[in-house]
C-alpha cells in the first residue's frame, strides 16, 4: 500500500471572469489547462474564482458551531434514506468499506430533494437548511461554479459547450460539511487512523475547502499527496463520473483524510447529475473496437442502495 505523502503545488486552473464569451483566450485558456489536469492527475487548485473569502469563513463558522450543539439536537437533523440522505450523519455513521470500521468524522448534506418515485413521504428541506444560512450561499456559489467548470470540460473535450446540460435538469449537487476531531478513530475501535478511508466519489467532481490540512489524493505514480489548507485554496478532483463518461480519459482521484492530530473542518462540494441518469461511456469516447470500459451507473436507486449500506 502506498503511504508516503508529500505536499507538492497542484497544477493551476485559472477561472476565465463570468460572462467570458467561450472564444475569450481566458476561456480556452482554462479549458485546455482543466483538460490537462483531468487527463494526467485528475486534480488541479481553482484560482481567480472569484468566491468571497468571508462567506468561506462563516461557512467554516457555522458549521462548527452546528457541530458543538449537544448530541440530541443534531439527532433532530438525522440522514437516512427517509431524509433522501440530507441531514446529519453522527460519528460512526459512515461504514468504511476499505477497513470495515466506521469513518471517523461527523458529516451534514445539505442539497436539493428529488420527487421520483413520488415520495412517500415529502422532505423538509428548509429544516435541513435551517442551521446552515451562509453555507446555503456559498453553495449556491459553488453551484454556479461547478456549472462553469462543467462547460470549460466540455470545450476542453472538444464538444460544444452545453453538452453535459442534459443531464443537470434538476441536479443533486451536494454540500458536505465534516467535523474531525484527534482520537475519533481509536474510540471508534477502527483498526487504521484514518479521518477518512481512501474512495473515489460518487460525483462528476468534488471542489474541497479545509481549514486544517488532512486531504491527501493519490497521484498517478501511487505516491499520496497532501494538499494546502485555509479558506483560500479551493481544490477540484476528478469523481467516478466524469470518468465514466469519458471512458476513462479523465481520471477520478482516490482520496482520504490522514490522521487527525487538531481539530477540522472540510467544506465539500460534490457536483452531482439529476436522479436517475445512467451514467455510461459515451460514444466518442469509446475506443476502436467500441468497448465501455466501465459500466452503467445509475444515479437513482442503485446510487441510493450503496448509501443505504454504508450509513448505520
Ligand atoms: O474531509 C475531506 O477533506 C474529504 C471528505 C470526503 O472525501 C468526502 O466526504 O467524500
Ligand atoms: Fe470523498
Amino acid at each position: 500500500m502506498a503511504t508516503q505523502v508529500s505536499v507538492h503545488s497542484l497544477p493551476i486552473v485559472a477561472l476565465p471572469d463570468p460572462g467570458a464569451a467561450p472564444t475569450d483566450d481566458a476561456v480556452r485558456q482554462a479549458a485546455q489547462s482543466l483538460d490537462t489536469a483531468c487527463s494526467e492527475t485528475g486534480y488541479f487548485e481553482l484560482t481567480n474564482h472569484g468566491i468571497d473569502l468571508g462567506l468561506i469563513r462563516r461557512t467554516l463558522e457555522e458549521t462548527a458551531a452546528f457541530f458543538r450543539r449537544p448530541a440530541e439536537d443534531k439527532a433532530r437533523y438525522t440522514a437516512g434514506v427517509e431524509t433522501q440522505f440530507l441531514g446529519y450523519r453522527r460519528l460512526g455513521a459512515e461504514k468504511s468499506l476499505f477497513h470495515g470500521g466506521a469513518e471517523a468524522c461527523e458529516q451534514y448534506r445539505i442539497g436539493r430533494s428529488h420527487d421520483r418515485p413520488a415520495a412517500a413521504t415529502a422532505i423538509d428541506t428548509a429544516h435541513f437548511h435551517a442551521p446552515f444560512a451562509d453555507s446555503s450561499m456559498l453553495f449556491a456559489r459553488l453551484e454556479r461554479l461547478g456549472d462553469q467548470l462543467m462547460t470549460l470540460a466540455a470545450i476542453g473535450l472538444g464538444n460544444a459547450e452545453d453538452r453535459f446540460a442534459p443531464f443537470f435538469e434538476s441536479p443533486m449537487h451536494r454540500l458536505g460539511l465534516n467535523y474531525y476531531a484527534p482520537g475519533s478513530s481509536a474510540e471508534l475501535g477502527n483498526s487504521m487512523p484514518y479521518g477518512m478511508s481512501p474512495h473515489i466519489d460518487r460525483a462528476v467532481f468534488t471542489i474541497v475547502i479545509q481549514d486544517e490540512p488532512g486531504l491527501e489524493l493519490l497521484s498517478p505514480n501511487g505516491a499520496w499527496q497532501s494538499v494546502p489548507a485555509g479558506p483560500d485554496v479551493l481544490v477540484g478532483f476528478m469523481g467516478d463520473y466524469l470518468q465514466r463518461w469519458t471512458n476513462g480519459r479523465y481520471r477520478a482521484v482516490q482520496h482520504r483524510v490522514g490522521e487527525i492530530r487538531r481539530d477540522r473542518i472540510s467544506i465539500q462540494y460534490k457536483h452531482k447529475p439529476s436522479y436517475a441518469v445512467v451514467v455510461e461511456p459515451l460514444a466518442r469516447f469509446l475506443a476502436a473496437d467500441g468497448a465501455p470500459r466501465y459500466d452503467p451507473f445509475d444515479t437513482g436507486t442503485q446510487y441510493e442502495r450503496l448509501l443505504s449500506t454504508l450509513l448505520s
